[in-house]
């Protein structure tokens, strides 16, 4: 077992994501992201950049999130993009479109959309390519499908990390969010066990050391995340990647109150 010892620097801002995925509708939307600026206008530490936050709404939301953040320092992105950037393609959602709409992130390889949506590794790894490429900065989701051990689930996770940069080539370094989603502990009651995040987050820290495409790499937890789990994880993963326990702005608010604790 690995020991939880803080493997991210003490003075790097804490990234907490949130993906609202299909959950809310646009009014609902709408009403979050006022929240949400709300709770970045009155915390100090959102403020003066010890806290980040990001905020990924359903696409046909961005323009209401978008005007209800303005004036914060809560970051915009999408949930999915396309790997085309122009041409026949219906229905799709070009990279240069997105950062046009104010969109400085995009997420990438969400299990949902492995499982639900049929995208491969060569769809991952081409979607990624399309986020640098449009100066997106990827949120890309890896993480072992079973409850297996930790050894076995760093293993699944950092082999789809690997085929997901293979081949990347940026023309600037860029920024990489890797979430690290065990897909056995999205949609529960509670995040996977530390010690767990533990060992798979320093195998991934470990396929990305010196790797000189990326002037940032930050390494997040998702799963469950919730109120307690940057405790929990003492300094271990960057932040927290968030879905249902921050649809709530006063739960979010609580969350990034726990990041301002020393020792988190
Ligand atoms: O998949 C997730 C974030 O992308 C996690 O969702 P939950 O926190 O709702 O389990």
């Amino acid at each position: 077992m690995s020991d939880l010892r803080p493997t991210t620097a003490p003075n790097r801002p804490t990234l907490l994501g949130v993906s609202l995925k299909l959950y809310l509708d646009l009014d609902r939307s709408a009403a979050w992201a006022r929240g949400v600026a709300d709770v970045a206008r009155r915390h100090p530490a959102v403020a003066d950049g010890r806290v980040r936050l990001f905020a990924l709404p359903s696409l046909p939301a961005l323009p209401a999130v978008r005007e209800a953040l303005a004036g914060t320092r809560v970051e915009l992105g999408a949930q999915d993009l396309s790997m085309h950037d122009r041409g026949a393609y219906t229905g799709e959602i070009s990279g240069a479109d997105l950062a046009a709409a104010g969109c400085r992130l995009v997420e990438v390889g969400h299990v949902e959309r492995r499982l639900g949506f049929g995208e491969d590794e060569d769809t991952v790894r081409a979607k990624l390519q399309a986020a640098v490429r449009n100066g997106l900065t990827p949120v890309l989701c890896v993480g072992e499908h079973e409850r297996v051990s930790p050894v076995d689930a760093a293993a699944a996770s950092t082999a789809q990390l690997a085929s997901a940069l293979d081949g990347l080539r940026a023309s600037e370094p860029a920024e990489l969010i890797v979430a690290y989603e065990p897909v056995w502990a999205i949609g529960m009651p509670d995040p996977a066990p530390a010690e767990h995040i533990a060992e798979v987050v320093a195998a991934l820290r470990h396929g990305l050391d010196g790797d000189r495409r990326f002037a940032s790499v930050s390494v997040l937890y998702g799963g469950s995340a919730q109120h307690g789990s940057l405790s929990a994880l003492g300094g271990i993963v960057d932040g927290l990647f968030l879905g249902r326990f921050a649809h709530d702005p006063a739960e979010l608010a609580r969350i990034v109150d726990e990041a301002t604790t020393p020792g988190n």
